[in-house]
Formats: C-alpha cells, structure tokens, sequence
C-alpha cells in the first residue's frame, strides 16, 4: 500500500486563544504549523493543510490549502471529509490527519495507525490521560478515502460526534505512552504556549 497523503487540520475559531489562527501562533521561534509538517512530512505523502475562510492567508507554508467541503459544519471531521475529497482527487487511497495545534505528537503516528486499523481501514490515535484512562484523539487518525461518501451522507444527516462514525465503522485503536507527557498535548490558550515551550526540550 502506498503511503496516505498527510491533512493538517487547521480550522476552527481559536476561542480559547483570543481568535485568529493558532496554527499561526509562535512556540519556541516556529509557528505550530511547522512543527506538524515537520513532524507528519517523513510520516506520510503529498500533503495539505485544511481550514476555513482565505486560503491566502495559509499559502506561506507551500502546502495546497482545502477549505471545508461542507459549509456551516462546525468541528474537525468536516476538516478531514475536505482532505479525503483532496486525496481522492490525487488518486491516494487514504489519509493521515494530525491537529495544527499539536506540536509534538509521535513520530511514528502514521505506521502505528496503519499496523492498527480496523477491517475498514479506519484508525484513531489514543493516549493514556493522567488517571491512566485511555483518551482517544479524534483529530489523529487514519481515514480511507473510499469511506468519503458514507462521511459526507453522515455529516449532511447531522453527525457531530467524531466517533460515533468512528465506532460504527470499526475503527482501530493505536494507543501511544503518555510518558514522560502526551504526545497530544495541544496548545489551546496562551498559558499551553508557555507550556509547550518548557516542553520543547524533552520533546
Ligand atoms: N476544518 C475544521 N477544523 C476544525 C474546526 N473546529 C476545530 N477544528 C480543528 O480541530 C482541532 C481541535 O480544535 P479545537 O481546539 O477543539 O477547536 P478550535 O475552534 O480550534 O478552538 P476553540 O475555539 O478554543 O475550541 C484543531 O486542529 C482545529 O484546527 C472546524 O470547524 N473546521
């Protein structure tokens, strides 16, 4: 099987950052976009970034640019039905999506996804939480594009919930250490940049 192509979810409203693109935020003198790709690049094929309104404002990076195929469908899982119309259009038979706001997730996310898929082709990532309770990160995940349809006729009939659809499709399960911190730390206010950076040195 070929190598998925790499989607980098960077859409949503930024809220808890006071607005704006926190994928555009600086961590450590990078923006957070930078260290996705540079983390996803070596773990997948071509790839793109997804987000809403002017692409333009995301063209600095040299990466294709896909809005939202589906207008007013707040949350991430319009982003990834957006990079699997863009993969389809590539020829590529699935996708790996990784959070721009996630600066340090695993180096091997793409092979583990793969090694645990589900009969569907479908993986999420998971994470032990700090009770040891494994979390699941929806955001981080393997997506076939033959499953893109079934997506989009879920979404236009009102899903919300990642893994209700997830579930339903028999998505694996690749569950990576929480040691010595989550890989899937995300930095979602201006206290989790000061945090990333303390962290940018064990990372
Ligand atoms: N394409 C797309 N991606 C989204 C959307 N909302 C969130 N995301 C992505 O989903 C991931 C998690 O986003 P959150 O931090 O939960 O949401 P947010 O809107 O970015 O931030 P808050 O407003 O502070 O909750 C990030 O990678 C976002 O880029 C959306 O409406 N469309």
């Amino acid at each position: 099987m070929s190598a998925p192509l790499g989607v980098i979810l960077a859409g949503g409203r930024a809220t808890r950052m006071g607005g704006g693109d926190k994928g555009l935020r600086m961590v450590g003198g990078r923006r957070l976009i930078d260290h996705v790709i540079d983390r996803l690049g070596p773990q997948c094929g071509a790839m793109a970034i997804n987000a809403n309104g002017d692409p333009a404002r995301l063209s600095e990076f040299g990466l294709p640019v896909v809005a939202d195929s589906l207008a007013d469908h707040p949350g991430p899982l319009a982003g990834v039905l957006a990079g699997l119309d863009w993969a389809a259009g590539q020829g590529a038979t699935a996708i790996v999506t990784a959070a721009a706001d996630t600066p340090f997730f695993p180096k091997d996310l793409g092979a583990r996804l793969m090694a645990s898929a589900g009969p569907s082709g479908l993986c999420l990532a998971a994470s032990p939480d700090e009770t040891g309770r494994v979390q699941r990160h929806p955001t981080f995940g393997l997506w076939p594009v033959a499953l893109r349809d079934d997506l989009r006729a879920a979404l236009t009939a009102g899903l919300r919930k990642i893994v209700i659809w997830t579930d339903g499709h028999g998505a694996g399960q690749a569950v990576f250490d929480s040691t010595p911190f989550d890989p899937f730390f995300n930095v979602n206010t201006p206290e989790d940049i000061a945090a990333a950076e303390a962290l940018m040195g064990a990372a």
